[in-house]
Protein backbone atom coordinates (compact mmCIF):
# COMPACT_ATOMS: atom_id res chain seq x y z
CA UNK A 1 0.00 0.00 0.00
CA UNK A 2 1.88 2.96 -1.25
CA UNK A 3 -0.05 6.16 0.37
CA UNK A 4 -0.01 8.83 -1.74
CA UNK A 5 -1.15 11.99 0.04
CA UNK A 6 -1.32 12.85 3.22
CA UNK A 7 -5.14 12.19 3.82
CA UNK A 8 -4.49 8.83 2.33
CA UNK A 9 -1.97 8.13 4.29
CA UNK A 10 -4.36 8.50 7.07
CA UNK A 11 -6.78 6.32 5.04
CA UNK A 12 -4.66 4.12 4.87
CA UNK A 13 -3.34 3.58 8.29
CA UNK A 14 -6.73 3.34 9.36
CA UNK A 15 -8.29 0.68 6.89
CA UNK A 16 -5.07 -1.26 7.56
CA UNK A 17 -6.33 -1.14 11.32
CA UNK A 18 -9.79 -1.28 10.50
CA UNK A 19 -9.28 -4.57 8.95
CA UNK A 20 -7.94 -6.05 12.24
CA UNK A 21 -11.12 -4.56 13.84
CA UNK A 22 -12.95 -6.28 12.08
CA UNK A 23 -11.98 -9.44 13.73
CA UNK A 24 -11.81 -7.46 16.93
CA UNK A 25 -11.59 -4.17 18.58
CA UNK A 26 -13.99 -2.20 15.84
CA UNK A 27 -12.82 1.38 16.88
CA UNK A 28 -10.53 3.91 16.41
CA UNK A 29 -9.97 7.44 17.76
CA UNK A 30 -8.10 9.89 15.86
CA UNK A 31 -6.17 12.94 17.80
CA UNK A 32 -7.16 16.20 16.16
CA UNK A 33 -4.02 17.99 16.70
CA UNK A 34 -0.73 17.65 13.96
CA UNK A 35 -1.81 15.39 11.07
CA UNK A 36 -4.78 13.51 12.39
CA UNK A 37 -2.73 10.36 13.99
CA UNK A 38 -4.56 7.56 15.24
CA UNK A 39 -4.05 7.75 19.24
CA UNK A 40 -5.53 4.90 20.27
CA UNK A 41 -7.73 1.57 19.50
CA UNK A 42 -11.22 2.05 21.76
CA UNK A 43 -13.57 -0.74 21.77
CA UNK A 44 -16.59 -0.72 19.45
CA UNK A 45 -19.21 -2.29 21.93
CA UNK A 46 -20.40 1.32 22.50
CA UNK A 47 -18.47 2.04 26.40
CA UNK A 48 -16.41 4.49 24.68
CA UNK A 49 -18.53 6.26 22.33
CA UNK A 50 -21.82 6.57 24.18
CA UNK A 51 -24.77 6.12 21.34
CA UNK A 52 -22.86 2.89 20.09
CA UNK A 53 -24.39 -0.10 19.79
CA UNK A 54 -27.10 1.57 21.80
CA UNK A 55 -29.72 -0.66 19.97
CA UNK A 56 -28.04 -4.11 20.96
CA UNK A 57 -24.35 -5.80 21.47
CA UNK A 58 -23.26 -5.50 17.71
CA UNK A 59 -19.83 -3.60 17.31
CA UNK A 60 -20.35 -1.21 14.84
CA UNK A 61 -18.17 -0.72 12.09
CA UNK A 62 -14.99 1.17 11.56
CA UNK A 63 -16.25 3.52 9.53
CA UNK A 64 -19.15 4.55 12.27
CA UNK A 65 -17.00 3.73 15.31
CA UNK A 66 -13.69 6.23 13.92
CA UNK A 67 -13.84 9.30 16.54
CA UNK A 68 -11.83 12.26 16.07
CA UNK A 69 -10.67 14.37 19.07
CA UNK A 70 -12.38 17.98 19.52
CA UNK A 71 -9.50 18.77 22.10
CA UNK A 72 -5.39 19.34 20.83
CA UNK A 73 -3.53 21.95 19.44
CA UNK A 74 -5.36 22.21 16.13
CA UNK A 75 -9.23 22.15 15.53
CA UNK A 76 -10.27 18.81 13.97
CA UNK A 77 -11.43 18.79 10.30
CA UNK A 78 -8.16 20.34 8.95
CA UNK A 79 -6.03 17.55 8.66
CA UNK A 80 -8.47 15.29 9.46
CA UNK A 81 -8.79 13.01 6.34
CA UNK A 82 -11.36 13.71 3.96
CA UNK A 83 -14.79 12.46 4.75
CA UNK A 84 -17.95 11.75 2.84
CA UNK A 85 -20.33 14.06 3.64
CA UNK A 86 -19.86 17.71 4.70
CA UNK A 87 -21.77 21.00 5.36
CA UNK A 88 -20.25 24.81 5.41
CA UNK A 89 -22.50 27.12 7.37
CA UNK A 90 -21.80 30.90 7.85
CA UNK A 91 -23.75 32.45 10.44
CA UNK A 92 -24.32 36.39 11.48
CA UNK A 93 -24.85 37.28 14.68
CA UNK A 94 -28.06 38.69 15.80
CA UNK A 95 -28.97 42.65 15.68
CA UNK A 96 -27.68 43.25 19.38
CA UNK A 97 -25.89 40.47 19.88
CA UNK A 98 -22.22 41.28 20.81
CA UNK A 99 -19.42 39.82 22.89
CA UNK A 100 -20.89 38.22 25.56
CA UNK A 101 -23.71 36.36 23.33
CA UNK A 102 -20.71 35.53 20.60
CA UNK A 103 -18.50 34.02 23.84
CA UNK A 104 -21.53 31.85 25.17
CA UNK A 105 -22.37 31.00 21.34
CA UNK A 106 -18.96 29.35 21.08
CA UNK A 107 -19.20 28.01 24.44
CA UNK A 108 -22.18 26.17 23.58
CA UNK A 109 -21.29 25.07 20.07
CA UNK A 110 -18.19 23.72 20.97
CA UNK A 111 -20.60 21.77 24.01
CA UNK A 112 -22.17 19.74 21.34
CA UNK A 113 -19.19 19.78 18.99
CA UNK A 114 -17.37 17.65 21.49
CA UNK A 115 -20.48 15.68 22.65
CA UNK A 116 -21.18 14.60 18.87
CA UNK A 117 -18.13 14.07 17.63
CA UNK A 118 -17.64 11.16 20.48
CA UNK A 119 -20.77 9.51 19.70
CA UNK A 120 -22.68 11.33 22.34
CA UNK A 121 -26.57 12.98 22.10
CA UNK A 122 -26.51 16.55 21.86
CA UNK A 123 -27.75 18.16 25.49
CA UNK A 124 -27.78 22.20 24.59
CA UNK A 125 -30.25 21.79 21.78
CA UNK A 126 -32.99 18.73 22.74
CA UNK A 127 -31.64 15.75 20.63
CA UNK A 128 -33.55 15.23 17.34
CA UNK A 129 -32.36 11.56 17.07
CA UNK A 130 -31.11 11.56 13.59
CA UNK A 131 -28.16 9.92 14.84
CA UNK A 132 -29.28 7.38 16.85
CA UNK A 133 -27.55 4.18 16.24
CA UNK A 134 -24.80 5.69 15.03
CA UNK A 135 -21.08 6.09 16.09
CA UNK A 136 -19.29 9.22 15.60
CA UNK A 137 -18.58 8.38 11.92
CA UNK A 138 -15.14 10.73 12.14
CA UNK A 139 -17.85 13.55 13.07
CA UNK A 140 -15.32 16.68 12.88
CA UNK A 141 -16.68 20.71 13.47
CA UNK A 142 -14.62 23.03 12.67
CA UNK A 143 -15.06 26.88 14.12
CA UNK A 144 -13.84 29.63 12.18
CA UNK A 145 -14.40 33.60 12.08
CA UNK A 146 -15.01 36.21 9.57
CA UNK A 147 -13.76 39.71 9.13
CA UNK A 148 -17.05 41.35 10.23
CA UNK A 149 -17.25 39.47 13.46
CA UNK A 150 -14.39 41.62 15.03
CA UNK A 151 -16.95 44.64 14.25
CA UNK A 152 -19.71 42.99 15.81
CA UNK A 153 -18.07 42.28 19.17
CA UNK A 154 -16.09 45.43 19.31
CA UNK A 155 -12.68 43.25 19.24
CA UNK A 156 -11.41 45.11 15.57
CA UNK A 157 -8.03 45.74 17.16
CA UNK A 158 -7.72 42.10 17.73
CA UNK A 159 -8.53 41.17 14.05
CA UNK A 160 -5.77 40.03 12.35
CA UNK A 161 -4.50 41.75 8.86
CA UNK A 162 -4.97 38.18 7.18
CA UNK A 163 -8.55 38.82 7.61
CA UNK A 164 -8.01 41.64 4.89
CA UNK A 165 -10.41 40.78 2.14
CA UNK A 166 -9.14 39.04 -0.72
CA UNK A 167 -8.12 40.39 -3.88
CA UNK A 168 -11.07 40.78 -6.46
CA UNK A 169 -9.88 37.97 -9.48
CA UNK A 170 -11.27 38.96 -13.08
CA UNK A 171 -12.89 35.31 -13.07
CA UNK A 172 -15.07 36.49 -10.24
CA UNK A 173 -18.75 36.10 -10.37
CA UNK A 174 -19.48 36.04 -6.65
CA UNK A 175 -22.85 36.38 -5.14
CA UNK A 176 -22.01 38.30 -1.89
CA UNK A 177 -25.68 36.68 -0.25
CA UNK A 178 -23.54 33.27 -0.21
CA UNK A 179 -19.94 34.75 0.90
CA UNK A 180 -18.48 35.53 4.17
CA UNK A 181 -20.54 35.93 7.38
CA UNK A 182 -19.90 36.55 10.88
CA UNK A 183 -19.42 32.85 12.07
CA UNK A 184 -18.09 29.81 10.02
CA UNK A 185 -18.70 26.28 10.54
CA UNK A 186 -17.61 22.90 9.03
CA UNK A 187 -19.16 20.08 9.53
CA UNK A 188 -17.47 16.72 8.07
CA UNK A 189 -18.28 12.99 8.43
CA UNK A 190 -18.52 9.78 7.05
CA UNK A 191 -22.25 9.23 7.61
CA UNK A 192 -25.13 11.11 5.95
CA UNK A 193 -27.38 11.53 9.09
CA UNK A 194 -24.61 12.03 12.00
CA UNK A 195 -23.54 14.98 9.36
CA UNK A 196 -26.83 16.12 9.61
CA UNK A 197 -27.47 15.94 12.90
CA UNK A 198 -24.59 18.23 13.87
CA UNK A 199 -25.93 20.79 11.44
CA UNK A 200 -29.57 21.06 13.25
CA UNK A 201 -27.76 21.12 17.17
CA UNK A 202 -25.81 23.77 15.67
CA UNK A 203 -28.01 25.67 14.47
CA UNK A 204 -30.60 25.22 16.88
CA UNK A 205 -27.83 25.80 19.48
CA UNK A 206 -27.26 29.57 17.75
CA UNK A 207 -30.77 30.45 19.39
CA UNK A 208 -31.63 33.85 19.32
CA UNK A 209 -27.56 34.92 18.74
CA UNK A 210 -27.26 34.31 15.04
CA UNK A 211 -29.08 33.34 11.88
CA UNK A 212 -27.44 31.21 8.94
CA UNK A 213 -26.13 33.40 6.33
CA UNK A 214 -25.78 30.94 3.69
CA UNK A 215 -25.53 26.90 3.80
CA UNK A 216 -23.25 24.78 1.21
CA UNK A 217 -23.67 20.63 1.23
CA UNK A 218 -20.90 18.63 -0.26
CA UNK A 219 -19.51 15.01 -0.47
CA UNK A 220 -16.58 12.79 -1.23
CA UNK A 221 -16.33 9.26 -2.28
CA UNK A 222 -17.67 7.01 0.65
CA UNK A 223 -14.96 5.29 2.86
CA UNK A 224 -14.37 1.65 1.79
CA UNK A 225 -15.82 2.00 -2.10
CA UNK A 226 -12.12 1.80 -3.58
CA UNK A 227 -10.50 -1.79 -3.34
CA UNK A 228 -7.42 -0.14 -1.69
CA UNK A 229 -6.89 3.74 -0.38
CA UNK A 230 -7.14 6.30 -2.83
CA UNK A 231 -6.64 9.86 -3.75
CA UNK A 232 -10.01 11.82 -3.99
CA UNK A 233 -11.88 12.15 -7.30
CA UNK A 234 -13.25 15.59 -8.33
CA UNK A 235 -16.93 15.82 -10.20
CA UNK A 236 -14.46 16.28 -13.79
CA UNK A 237 -13.37 12.86 -12.93
CA UNK A 238 -9.71 14.20 -12.18
CA UNK A 239 -7.52 12.60 -9.08
CA UNK A 240 -7.45 15.93 -7.26
CA UNK A 241 -5.20 16.31 -4.31
CA UNK A 242 -2.33 14.28 -4.80
CA UNK A 243 0.08 16.93 -4.73
CA UNK A 244 -0.96 18.66 -1.19
CA UNK A 245 1.50 19.22 1.31
CA UNK A 246 2.12 16.28 3.72
CA UNK A 247 2.13 16.34 7.61
CA UNK A 248 5.23 14.37 7.83
CA UNK A 249 6.64 18.06 5.19
CA UNK A 250 9.79 19.42 7.61
CA UNK A 251 7.91 22.92 6.76
CA UNK A 252 4.33 21.54 6.78
CA UNK A 253 3.25 22.91 10.44
CA UNK A 254 4.84 26.25 8.85
CA UNK A 255 2.88 26.43 6.16
CA UNK A 256 -0.76 25.64 7.10
CA UNK A 257 -1.02 26.73 10.88
CA UNK A 258 -0.07 30.21 12.86
CA UNK A 259 2.86 29.81 15.22
CA UNK A 260 2.31 28.51 18.59
CA UNK A 261 4.60 31.71 19.89
CA UNK A 262 2.53 34.23 17.76
CA UNK A 263 2.35 37.48 19.18
CA UNK A 264 0.00 40.84 19.02
CA UNK A 265 -2.83 41.16 17.32
CA UNK A 266 -2.56 37.45 16.31
CA UNK A 267 -1.27 35.77 19.67
CA UNK A 268 -4.89 34.14 20.00
CA UNK A 269 -4.41 32.38 16.86
CA UNK A 270 -1.63 30.55 17.65
CA UNK A 271 -2.28 26.88 16.80
CA UNK A 272 -5.41 27.92 14.52
CA UNK A 273 -4.90 28.28 10.64
CA UNK A 274 -7.03 30.68 7.35
CA UNK A 275 -9.50 29.01 5.49
CA UNK A 276 -10.42 30.25 2.14
CA UNK A 277 -13.77 28.82 0.88
CA UNK A 278 -14.50 29.20 -2.78
CA UNK A 279 -17.91 27.36 -4.40
CA UNK A 280 -16.36 26.57 -8.00
CA UNK A 281 -18.94 25.61 -10.30
CA UNK A 282 -17.90 23.26 -12.72
CA UNK A 283 -18.78 24.49 -16.45
CA UNK A 284 -19.32 20.15 -17.24
CA UNK A 285 -21.06 20.42 -20.33
CA UNK A 286 -18.17 22.14 -21.77
CA UNK A 287 -15.99 20.14 -20.08
CA UNK A 288 -17.29 17.06 -21.16
CA UNK A 289 -16.82 17.46 -24.78
CA UNK A 290 -13.34 17.85 -25.14
CA UNK A 291 -11.18 15.25 -25.66
CA UNK A 292 -9.77 13.05 -23.11
CA UNK A 293 -6.20 14.15 -24.53
CA UNK A 294 -7.30 17.91 -23.84
CA UNK A 295 -8.81 17.37 -20.68
CA UNK A 296 -5.40 15.75 -19.67
CA UNK A 297 -3.83 18.61 -20.95
CA UNK A 298 -5.63 21.00 -19.35
CA UNK A 299 -4.60 19.49 -15.68
CA UNK A 300 -1.15 18.26 -17.00
CA UNK A 301 -1.46 14.90 -15.37
CA UNK A 302 -3.24 11.44 -16.90
CA UNK A 303 -7.41 11.52 -15.92
CA UNK A 304 -7.11 7.27 -15.36
CA UNK A 305 -4.37 7.54 -12.74
CA UNK A 306 -3.39 11.37 -11.73
CA UNK A 307 0.28 10.62 -12.93
CA UNK A 308 2.19 13.57 -13.91
CA UNK A 309 1.84 13.86 -18.32
CA UNK A 310 6.05 14.02 -17.95
CA UNK A 311 5.78 10.34 -17.01
CA UNK A 312 6.06 8.33 -14.01
CA UNK A 313 3.54 7.08 -11.15
CA UNK A 314 0.66 9.36 -8.99
CA UNK A 315 3.36 10.46 -6.64
CA UNK A 316 6.22 11.26 -9.59
CA UNK A 317 7.19 15.06 -9.35
CA UNK A 318 6.05 16.68 -12.23
CA UNK A 319 9.23 17.46 -14.46
CA UNK A 320 8.22 20.61 -15.78
CA UNK A 321 10.73 20.74 -18.59
CA UNK A 322 10.14 17.98 -20.23
CA UNK A 323 10.16 18.64 -24.44
CA UNK A 324 7.88 16.64 -26.43
CA UNK A 325 8.95 15.92 -30.07
CA UNK A 326 6.30 18.62 -31.40
CA UNK A 327 9.51 21.12 -29.30
CA UNK A 328 6.82 22.32 -26.63
CA UNK A 329 6.90 21.11 -23.42
CA UNK A 330 5.05 17.80 -22.35
CA UNK A 331 2.95 19.55 -19.55
CA UNK A 332 1.70 22.77 -21.02
CA UNK A 333 2.31 26.45 -20.43
CA UNK A 334 -0.95 27.14 -19.19
CA UNK A 335 -1.55 23.08 -17.20
CA UNK A 336 -3.57 24.41 -14.43
CA UNK A 337 -1.09 21.58 -12.54
CA UNK A 338 2.23 23.63 -13.26
CA UNK A 339 0.44 27.34 -12.82
CA UNK A 340 -0.69 25.83 -9.42
CA UNK A 341 2.60 24.60 -8.13
CA UNK A 342 4.65 25.97 -5.48
CA UNK A 343 8.12 26.44 -7.46
CA UNK A 344 5.55 28.69 -9.72
CA UNK A 345 4.73 30.91 -6.98
CA UNK A 346 7.66 31.63 -4.83
CA UNK A 347 7.02 28.95 -2.72
CA UNK A 348 2.88 29.46 -2.07
CA UNK A 349 1.19 26.42 -0.34
CA UNK A 350 -2.26 25.64 0.77
CA UNK A 351 -3.41 22.51 2.31
CA UNK A 352 -6.72 21.79 -0.27
CA UNK A 353 -9.30 19.98 1.66
CA UNK A 354 -12.34 20.19 -1.14
CA UNK A 355 -15.72 18.57 -0.86
CA UNK A 356 -17.94 17.96 -3.98
CA UNK A 357 -21.36 19.66 -4.65
CA UNK A 358 -24.65 19.35 -6.36
CA UNK A 359 -27.33 21.43 -6.42
CA UNK A 360 -29.25 19.74 -8.69
CA UNK A 361 -30.08 21.04 -12.53
CA UNK A 362 -30.29 24.80 -13.66
CA UNK A 363 -33.31 26.29 -15.76
CA UNK A 364 -30.85 25.92 -18.28
CA UNK A 365 -30.38 22.03 -18.20
CA UNK A 366 -26.58 22.41 -16.51
CA UNK A 367 -25.72 21.03 -13.54
CA UNK A 368 -25.24 22.94 -10.58
CA UNK A 369 -22.55 20.82 -9.80
CA UNK A 370 -18.45 21.56 -8.47
CA UNK A 371 -16.64 22.25 -5.74
CA UNK A 372 -16.84 23.30 -2.18
CA UNK A 373 -12.68 24.26 -2.95
CA UNK A 374 -11.80 24.82 1.26
CA UNK A 375 -8.05 25.50 1.47
CA UNK A 376 -6.07 25.95 4.95
CA UNK A 377 -2.85 28.12 5.15
CA UNK A 378 -0.65 29.80 7.66
CA UNK A 379 -1.35 33.07 5.70
CA UNK A 380 -3.95 33.25 2.69
CA UNK A 381 -0.96 35.72 1.59
CA UNK A 382 1.36 32.99 1.32
CA UNK A 383 -1.34 30.92 -0.17
CA UNK A 384 -3.93 31.08 -1.82
CA UNK A 385 -3.80 34.74 -2.69
CA UNK A 386 -0.47 33.95 -5.05
CA UNK A 387 -1.78 30.96 -6.56
CA UNK A 388 -4.99 32.31 -7.46
CA UNK A 389 -3.59 35.56 -8.64
CA UNK A 390 -1.37 32.97 -11.32
CA UNK A 391 -4.20 31.21 -11.92
CA UNK A 392 -6.57 34.16 -12.99
CA UNK A 393 -4.37 35.18 -15.51
CA UNK A 394 -3.41 32.21 -18.00
CA UNK A 395 -4.98 28.60 -16.48
CA UNK A 396 -6.19 26.45 -18.70
CA UNK A 397 -8.75 25.02 -16.39
CA UNK A 398 -10.27 28.73 -15.94
CA UNK A 399 -12.84 28.31 -18.83
CA UNK A 400 -14.52 25.42 -17.15
CA UNK A 401 -15.02 27.23 -13.93
CA UNK A 402 -17.18 29.81 -12.15
CA UNK A 403 -16.32 31.11 -8.69
CA UNK A 404 -19.87 32.00 -7.36
CA UNK A 405 -19.30 32.79 -3.75
CA UNK A 406 -16.33 33.31 -1.44
CA UNK A 407 -15.25 33.49 2.66
CA UNK A 408 -12.05 33.94 4.19
CA UNK A 409 -12.08 32.60 8.17
CA UNK A 410 -9.92 32.99 11.25
CA UNK A 411 -9.75 29.33 12.17
CA UNK A 412 -8.44 29.54 16.00
CA UNK A 413 -6.27 26.92 17.35
CA UNK A 414 -7.81 23.75 19.00
CA UNK A 415 -9.34 23.70 22.31
CA UNK A 416 -7.39 22.72 25.38
CA UNK A 417 -9.54 20.72 27.75
CA UNK A 418 -12.04 22.69 29.43
CA UNK A 419 -11.85 25.49 26.78
CA UNK A 420 -14.59 26.27 24.26
CA UNK A 421 -13.31 27.42 20.48
CA UNK A 422 -12.01 31.20 20.86
CA UNK A 423 -11.57 31.50 24.27
CA UNK A 424 -8.61 33.31 24.21
CA UNK A 425 -9.92 35.92 21.98
CA UNK A 426 -13.17 36.67 24.15
CA UNK A 427 -12.08 36.20 27.04
CA UNK A 428 -8.87 38.14 26.98
C1 LIG B 1 -5.99 28.98 -5.76
C2 LIG B 1 -5.89 27.72 -5.58
C3 LIG B 1 -6.57 26.65 -6.37
C4 LIG B 1 -7.85 26.60 -6.88
C5 LIG B 1 -8.93 27.64 -6.77
C6 LIG B 1 -7.98 25.33 -7.53
C7 LIG B 1 -9.14 24.86 -8.15
C8 LIG B 1 -9.28 23.61 -8.73
N1 LIG B 1 -8.33 22.63 -8.88
C9 LIG B 1 -8.85 21.55 -9.52
C10 LIG B 1 -8.19 20.35 -9.86
C11 LIG B 1 -6.85 20.05 -9.59
N2 LIG B 1 -5.96 20.84 -8.92
C12 LIG B 1 -4.74 20.21 -8.86
C13 LIG B 1 -3.61 20.68 -8.24
C14 LIG B 1 -3.50 21.88 -7.55
N3 LIG B 1 -4.44 22.88 -7.46
C15 LIG B 1 -3.98 23.90 -6.66
C16 LIG B 1 -4.62 25.07 -6.35
C17 LIG B 1 -5.93 25.42 -6.71
N4 LIG B 1 -6.82 24.65 -7.39
C18 LIG B 1 -2.68 23.50 -6.21
C19 LIG B 1 -1.81 24.32 -5.28
C20 LIG B 1 -2.40 22.27 -6.75
C21 LIG B 1 -1.12 21.45 -6.54
C22 LIG B 1 -0.09 21.84 -7.53
C23 LIG B 1 1.20 21.07 -7.32
O1 LIG B 1 1.87 21.27 -6.31
O2 LIG B 1 1.51 20.24 -8.16
C24 LIG B 1 -4.85 18.95 -9.54
C25 LIG B 1 -3.71 17.95 -9.77
C26 LIG B 1 -3.59 16.93 -8.70
C27 LIG B 1 -3.21 17.47 -7.34
O3 LIG B 1 -2.06 17.74 -7.04
O4 LIG B 1 -4.14 17.62 -6.53
C28 LIG B 1 -6.16 18.85 -9.98
C29 LIG B 1 -6.78 17.70 -10.74
C30 LIG B 1 -10.21 21.85 -9.77
C31 LIG B 1 -11.16 20.91 -10.45
C32 LIG B 1 -10.48 23.11 -9.27
C33 LIG B 1 -11.74 23.86 -9.24
C34 LIG B 1 -12.92 23.38 -9.31
FE1 LIG C 1 -6.35 22.84 -8.34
Amino acid sequence: MSPVSDNNLEISRRRVLGTVGAAGAAGLVIGAAGGAGISAAVSGDGSETGKAGSGGSTALSTVGATEVMFHGKHQAGITTPLQSRGHLVAFDLAPGAGRKEAAALLRRWSATAKALMAGRTASGAADTGIALDAGPSSLTVTFGLGRTFFDRTGLAARRPGQLDPLPAFSSDALDPKRSEGDLWVQIGADDALVAFHALRALQKDAGEAARVRWQMNGFNRSAGATARPMTARNLMGQVDGTNNPKPADPDFDKRIFVPQGATGAQDWMAGGSYAVVRRIRMLLDDWERLSLDKQEKVIGRRKSDGAPLSGGTETTPLDLNKMGPDGKTVIPDNAHARISAPEQNGGAAMLRRPFSFHDGIAADGTPDAGLLFVCWQADPLRGFVPVQRKLDRGDALSPFLRHEASGLFAVPGGPAEGEYVGQRLLEA
